[in-house]
């Protein structure tokens, strides 16, 4: 038989990227030469996997329709929503007649431009057979400290805590799912976290310490030098 599952990337691109402090959103800021959201596209295009790419953009964005990369064959726009699970919510509902309940969904944030298309292939490859999904994440190379207030109040066990990075790989049918019930809830601040809360089990791929997110105003300089190490 064909295997005709597809494979589909939503990029919540509608933040306004408070924690920046930007004249504009982060991921319309300039990176080695273009800005966030075109290198996170290019890579994600590079990939060469995706069916379509669902980009999820405030519907006041001025920047985004400027870009060539938004006039793309393989791109598709969304409106975004109030919160990131929102804005995801809508990319899925965009690709709703094209996509089966079947299909892997892959969510990754305009914020994150140093991912690779190797990162892409790793996950999907180390997913493709699983009954839920699952992401990208990370070790902490740190202690981690428990505080209530100023005061640490313990220790956590390292080998329990991992740091949750995109992309995110679900079914389509689970992940709507899962997001539309937890709508509202403010805990949801990740795609694995609506699984969770249906009682599903996401794994963990070992992802690479620099797919970092673009959070704060230095996090520009650090995407640059892992760019340029790449
Ligand atoms: N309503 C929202 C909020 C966030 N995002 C996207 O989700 C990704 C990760 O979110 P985050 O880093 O928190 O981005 P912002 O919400 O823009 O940042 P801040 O919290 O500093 O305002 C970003 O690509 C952001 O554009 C989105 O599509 N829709
Ligand atoms: C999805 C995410 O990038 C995983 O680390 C993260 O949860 C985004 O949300 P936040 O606003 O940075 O908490």
């Amino acid at each position: 038989m064909i295997n005709s599952i597809k494979f589909w990337a939503i990029v919540p691109a509608a933040g306004v990227g408070k924690r920046m402090q930007a004249d504009r959103p982060k991921q319309y800021l300039e990176l080695a030469g273009k800005t966030v959201i075109e290198h996170t596209l290019l890579r994600l295009l590079q990939a060469d996997v995706f069916a379509a790419i669902a980009v999820v953009v405030s519907e006041e964005d001025p920047y985004w329709p400027d870009l060539a990369v938004s006039q793309h064959q393989k791109i598709i726009t969304a409106p975004g929503g109030k919160e990131r699970a929102d804005s995801v919510l809508s990319g899925l509902k965009t690709i709703r007649e094209q996509a089966s309940d079947d299909d892997w969904v892959l969510v990754h944030d305009a914020a994150r431009p140093c991912i690779t298309a190797a990162d892409i292939h790793y996950l999907i490859d180390s997913l493709v057979d699983d009954d839920v999904g699952g992401i990208l994440a990370l070790a902490s190379p740190d202690t981690l400290k428990q505080v209530e207030g100023k005061c640490i109040t313990g220790t956590l066990d390292r080998s329990h805590i991992w740091r949750a990075l995109t992309p995110q790989m679900f079914r389509y049918g689970m992940l709507k799912t899962a997001l539309e019930q937890a709508q509202g809830n403010p805990a949801i601040t990740d795609d694995a976290s609506a699984l969770e809360l249906q009682g599903l089990q996401p794994k963990i791929v070992e992802g690479r310490p620099d797919n970092i997110k673009i959070t704060r105003p230095e996090d520009l300089a650090l995407a640059q030098f892992y760019m340029e190490q790449q």
